[in-house]
């Protein structure tokens, strides 16, 4: 399980996704991918988490999601990382504190689905987050509205892209967002965990 940190120089636009990966599935790799294209990103990090701080149920040991992972990904431009475990982080906006001090110069993302927005004005310090990195959120069916509505997205609504300016977000400035509204995935994790092959696949 013990790898090397990975290798980013200066000026590479890399998106980081955050998550249990509990398990790992297509709907992850199909974000991935959308992020990678219509962020124009070089690398997209998958920071596969020790645990969410907002879920009282702890997920299955890391380095399983950790192998899960690996297996699933066969892009090279998607790497799966135990970064926040290395970092010792469990909190977002230490994480991308301690990544952006190790990775002076390299242009970090924080890409999320849009269900992780509805509640992103529940995360610790996630001004702060908003206002260290641009933020790139991909549309999940069934949380498109609650996220337009949320919180968070009110707040942060002077600082939204249209959806045309997306290849842009990893060279503005933060605060800056956007939302990536197709194509969609239905796959969830607790969805495969309960075994409910109409709304998430075996990965
Ligand atoms: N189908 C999807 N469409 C859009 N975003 C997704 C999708 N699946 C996962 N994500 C996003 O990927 C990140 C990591 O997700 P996570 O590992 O929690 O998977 P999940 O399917 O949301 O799991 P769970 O059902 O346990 O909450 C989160 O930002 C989440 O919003
Ligand atoms: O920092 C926080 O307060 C915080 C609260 C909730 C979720 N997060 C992060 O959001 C990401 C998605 O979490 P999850 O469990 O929905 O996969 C993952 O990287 C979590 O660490 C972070």
């Amino acid at each position: 399980m013990t790898r090397e940190f990975p290798i980013a120089v200066p000026g590479m636009r890399i998106g980081l996704l955050g998550g249990s990966f509990d398990p790992p599935h297509a709907g992850h790799l199909q974000i991935s991918e959308v992020a990678l294209q219509r962020f124009r990103l070089d690398r997209v990090w998958w920071l596969v988490s020790p645990g969410n701080p907002l879920k009282t149920r702890g997920p299955a040991p890391l380095s399983d999601r950790l192998a899960a992972c690996r297996e699933l990904v066969q892009n090279p431009r998607i790497v799966v990382t135990d970064l926040e475990a290395r970092l010792g982080t469990r909190m977002t906006a230490d994480s991308i504190a301690l990544l952006r001090q190790h990775y002076r110069g390299v242009r970090f993302v924080w890409l999320m689905g849009s269900d992780n927005l509805v509640q992103f004005d529940q995360w610790d310090r996630w001004r702060d987050i908003a206002q260290t990195v641009p933020i790139g959120v991909l549309a999940r069916p069934g949380t498109r509205l609650a996220a337009r509505q949320s919180r968070a997205a009110t707040i942060l609504r002077p600082w939204r892209l249209p959806e045309a300016g997306a290849g842009m977000l990893g060279d503005v400035p933060p605060p800056a967002w956007v939302q990536i509204n197709l194509p969609m995935s239905p796959l969830s994790s607790t969805a495969i965990r309960r075994g409910d092959q109409s709304s998430g696949e075996p990965r």
